[in-house]
């Protein structure tokens, strides 16, 4: 469990975290998202004491990380896989971090075995893992103490698509164990794809805490899609959608998509008006819609109507 309770931090006169309070509960997946700059990683960094505090606390298992008494076994995290010892190998490295801790060397064996790393990868020089390896290493030395609460930053940047998935089953696992995953990304398909719950910071700011499932129902797009042989049929209930209220597109040649409407009330006037169709079906509007709406205000750089990578 991480608890974080006003929690804020300056850099000089600038806040980084400004008055966060949020609980982050084991089992599941939290997704913590947010425009660059937004206070993700400072936050990250308070929850394990590598920031102190302006104000407020950030708590693992109801306690500050200086005063945990076992911290590798309470919490563990990759917060920066580059971090990597260059000429010592992954195994050594991990010994290292392990007797520091009092953890046995077959705890090692352990991990590198869950993180899927055999002898061979594992005996290898830092410097010549593959991004994906050193991605598996971080995450093995996050599970040394078998931590009840994982920190993950970034951990699927510049991975490729088998790494994005083996993060995503594993991280799956980890909460599936009973214990509190908090990972960011900037990648919104993954996190679509991996998280229970999401947690969005805007200038420092909560901006929203929700299910993944109602931030996205929330969000813009929502919508029902509509296709059916009868152009004319199709453009009676489209009248009288839109006679409700509901916006009503076109949608390739023979169908429509409707928002401000439920496929409820869609299916009830399909029924109602006798319209032939082939296909009527709820369209989630994705998360990255509805984050970029969230966020709308909060970018530090927003580029102007015209460009293609902001908001
Ligand atoms: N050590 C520091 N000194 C001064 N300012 C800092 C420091 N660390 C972070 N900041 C500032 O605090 C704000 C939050 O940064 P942070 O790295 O936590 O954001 P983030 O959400 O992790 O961003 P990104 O998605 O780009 O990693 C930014 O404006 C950043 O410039």
């Amino acid at each position: 469990m991480i608890t974080l309770r006003g929690l804020t931090k300056r850099f000089g006169t600038a806040t980084a975290v400004d008055d966060l309070t949020v609980d982050i509960g084991p089992g599941q997946v939290t997704g913590f998202l947010g425009p660059n700059g937004a206070g993700k990683s400072t936050t990250m960094r308070m929850v394990l004491g590598l920031d102190r505090p302006t104000a407020g606390q950030a708590l693992v298992n109801g306690r500050a990380y200086r005063a945990l008494r076992h911290p590798l076994h309470e919490v563990g995290a990759l917060l920066d896989a580059t971090g990597i010892h260059p000429t010592r190998s992954g195994r050594s490295h991990l010994r290292a971090m392990a007797r520091s801790s009092g953890i046995p060397d077959r705890r090692v064996a352990e991990v590198l075995d869950l993180v899927g790393l055999d002898g061979r990868a594992a005996d290898k020089p830092g410097r010549t893992l593959s991004l994906g390896m050193g991605q598996r290493l971080g995450i093995a030395g996050a599970l040394l103490g078998d931590p009840p609460v994982l920190l993950l930053d970034e951990p699927v940047n510049g991975l490729d698509p088998d790494g994005v998935r083996w993060i995503r089953r594993f991280t799956r696992t980890l909460a599936d164990e009973g214990r509190t995953v908090l990972l960011s990304s900037h990648l919104m398909s993954e996190m679509q794809q991996t998280a229970d719950r999401v947690i969005v910071l805007g200038r420092g700011r909560l901006i929203a805490d929700a299910p993944l499932a109602e931030l996205i129902t929330a969000g813009p797009a929502a919508s029902v899609r509509v296709r059916g042989p009868e152009p004319a049929g199709l453009a009676a209930l489209g009248a009288r959608l839109t006679a409700e209220g509901a916006t009503v597109a076109a949608y390739d040649a023979d169908g429509l998509t409707v928002t401000g409407a439920s496929a409820a009330r869609v299916g009830d006037l399909v029924y109602e008006l006798g319209v032939r169709v082939h296909e009527l079906a709820p369209v989630a509007a994705s998360l990255e819609e509805a984050f970029l709406e969230l966020t709308a205000d909060s970018v530090e750089y927003a580029a102007g109507p015209t460009g293609s990578e902001a908001r």
